[in-house]
């Protein structure tokens, strides 16, 4: 109940902006309903005036004096009826698929838009995979839901009040006849769907694990190719489909019941339907005339009643599947966003500097990371943050950049704490350098510019010349315009990690954070990129995040820390001179390269 709550607020919140059209829709909906129910009673006439016209044909007495015209006028209405319904369900389909079309799109536009002002908690904590299915899964079940599914909902249930209302109005006693068989139809309906829901729900799980294998195994294929694994990979993948197999299978069995045990049902409700009608019809004492028509009346009713049952129980999957989507969606937009401060400071650029005072962080509450650490970066400088893996490094860096708040503690910026800070300005003058650089779709040129698309040729040149990949770049056929993308990407591990120095030197940040950008690349490479990030560190404040040790010689500080807590801190040769813990780490990566 609490999901279906929150799933129809979430369709509250982008609907309610139609609720004119809306309006429209559902006073169309009854029109074309109202039309629809009212053309058995014409048929009825129909009937009924012919049969009345062939009695007085065939009496000699009346002969001369039979007219077909109540005949004809009947089949007119009749007629006129079904165009008028045909064409009023066309123009509700027709504003209803819009006004779906519509939402959707703007659900997509406020589900992207509310990603990216969320935390980069969210982002760490939900897997890549769950996160664009809210795109591919969970909107796409509700366009379906919305454009199909509601509106047959309201067509359908209007249908079903319709055909009652009218069939009391013509015969109380054949519309009691015709709903008889209606709780055996709720129930084997219900059963069929309940099972089939049952079987999806399991077919969906079993799709879910076998797209997870699938995902590991390509993302292992090196892996996998260089160990000769890859029989053990198909053995492995046999379950998981054979799983999805049976699933399938067990949930089109029962959801391809539902329309043949439905359809049987109706047949045999007709058959009572005409049986009793005739029945009534010569025990009434009705004119054999009408109750021909009455009996026409009812066979068309009686069909028109069972399409509501079968249609929404069948549409029930396509809801059920639209709300759990819609809770998703709405527990999305109920995540913690970034808080930004009302009229926080601006950052213009760094007087004195960046310190961490006493930061206590941790990503649970319960478990801390770091326990009272302090750093002071002075503007200018450069510190370097050493440390075994798991040390806390990059959570200093992420609390630098406010991915994350501390716990107790303050990281400031020229003694103005970072929370205090107008996000944007802290933003705008934080450049950061990862370990995996990311190019995006587009050229070369967009994605120096990534961060500053205004900047001029001339800017971004220089930038790609500092960070010594301008060469590179001028030597493809296309240059600065040379298309990136993931099919026929051109660039090395270290020729991204240039690119992304590139697009951090552009922005000209003033304070930098580099996160041992220098992994992973052959020492030709590695040679550059140190050359690179030296341009790029020039002048600037920066952090850098190193695990060859060797890069970080020149720092004019370097602070060593271990199970988040700084345990040494000092110049190179202090440090070495201490015989402490970087001294023995310095040494054994000596040894090793
Ligand atoms: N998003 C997260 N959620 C929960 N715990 C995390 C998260 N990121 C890191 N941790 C934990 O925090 C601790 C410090 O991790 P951190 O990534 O800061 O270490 P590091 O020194 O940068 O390590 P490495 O040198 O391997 O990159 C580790 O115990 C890690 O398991």
């Amino acid at each position: 109940m609490q999901d279906f709550k929150r799933a129809m607020r979430y369709f509250y919140r982008y609907l309610k902006r139609y609720w004119l059209g809306l309006g429209f829709v559902v006073i169309v909906t009854i029109l074309s309903t109202y039309f629809q129910v009212k053309a058995p009673v014409y048929m009825g006439q129909a009937i009924t005036e012919l049969s009345r016209y062939l009695g007085e044909y065939m009496n000699p007495a009346t002969h001369a004096t039979a007219s077909k015209t109540p005949f004809y006028h009947a089949l007119e209405a009749m007629m006129v009826c079904f165009g008028l319904s045909a064409a009023t369900m066309f123009i509700s389909s027709f504003i209803s698929s819009r006004i779906s079309a519509q939402t959707s799109g703007q659900m997509r536009v406020g589900l992207f838009g509310k990603l990216q002002r969320m935390t980069i908690k969210y982002f760490d904590t939900h897997q890549d995979g769950k996160i664009l299915s809210l795109f591919t899964s969970d909107l796409d079940n509700i366009f379906n839901a919305m454009n199909q599914a509601i509106f047959q909902l309201l067509s359908q249930l209007a249908l079903f009040i319709g055909v009652i209302w009218m069939m009391f109005g013509q015969n109380v006693k054949l519309a009691w006849v015709t709903m008889a068989s209606t709780p055996l139809a709720i129930l084997i309906a219900w059963f069929v769907i309940v099972q089939a829901r049952k079987n999806i729900n399991k077919q969906q799980e079993a799709t879910g694990e076998m797209n997870g294998y699938i995902n590991e195994q390509i993302n292992g294929e090196k892996i996998i190719i260089t160990q000769g694994l890859q029989q053990a990979s198909i053995a492995g993948f046999a379950p998981y489909n054979e799983k999805v197999k049976q699933a399938t299978f067990k949930g089109q069995v029962y959801s391809g019941m539902l329309f043949p045990l439905m359809q049987g049902l109706s047949l045999l409700n007709l058959a009572i339907v005409i049986f009793f009608g005739s029945w009534l019809v010569v025990h009434d004492g009705m004119d054999k005339a009408t109750g021909l028509g009455l009996i026409v009346v009812f066979v068309n009713y009686s069909q028109e009643y069972y399409q509501p049952i079968t249609q929404i129980t069948s549409i029930y999957n396509m809801l059920q599947l639209a709300i759990t989507g819609a809770k998703r969606l709405s527990d999305v937009h109920d995540q913690a966003e970034e808080v930004n401060p009302a009229n926080g400071h601006q950052l213009t650029t760094l007087q004195t500097g960046v310190q961490l005072e006493q930061v206590h962080f941790g990503y649970q509450p319960d478990k801390e990371i770091l326990h009272g650490v302090d750093i002071k970066v002075k503007k200018g400088e450069m510190v370097a943050l050493v440390g075994p893996t798991g040390s806390g490094k990059t959570t200093i860096m992420n609390l630098l950049n406010r991915f994350y708040d501390v716990t107790a503690g303050a990281v400031k910026f020229d003694g103005v704490d970072v929370r205090d800070f107008d996000l944007q300005s802290l933003r705008d003058h934080v450049g950061i350098v990862l370990q995996d650089s990311v190019l995006f779709t587009g050229t070369v040129a967009d994605n120096i510019k990534f961060g500053r698309p205004e900047a001029s040729d001339e800017d971004m040149i220089a930038a790609a010349q500092q960070a010594n990949i301008h060469d590179f770049i001028v030597s493809l056929p296309e240059g600065y315009a040379t298309k990136v993308n993931d099919e026929s990407s051109v660039f090395s591990t270290g020729q991204k990690q240039l690119l992304s120095i590139a697009r951090t030197i552009l922005t000209n940040p003033a304070f930098l954070i580099l996160d041992e950008a220098t992994s992973n690349v052959d020492t030709v490479t590695e040679a550059r990129i140190q050359a690179a990030m030296d341009n790029v560190i020039a002048g600037r404040t920066s952090f850098v995040i190193a695990h060859r040790l060797k890069t970080i010689l020149g720092a004019d500080k370097i602070v060593v820390l271990k199970d988040g807590q700084v345990i040494e801190e000092g110049s190179h040769e202090a440090l070495v001179a201490e015989k402490g813990f970087y001294a023995e780490l310095y040494h054994n990566q000596m040894v090793f390269e």
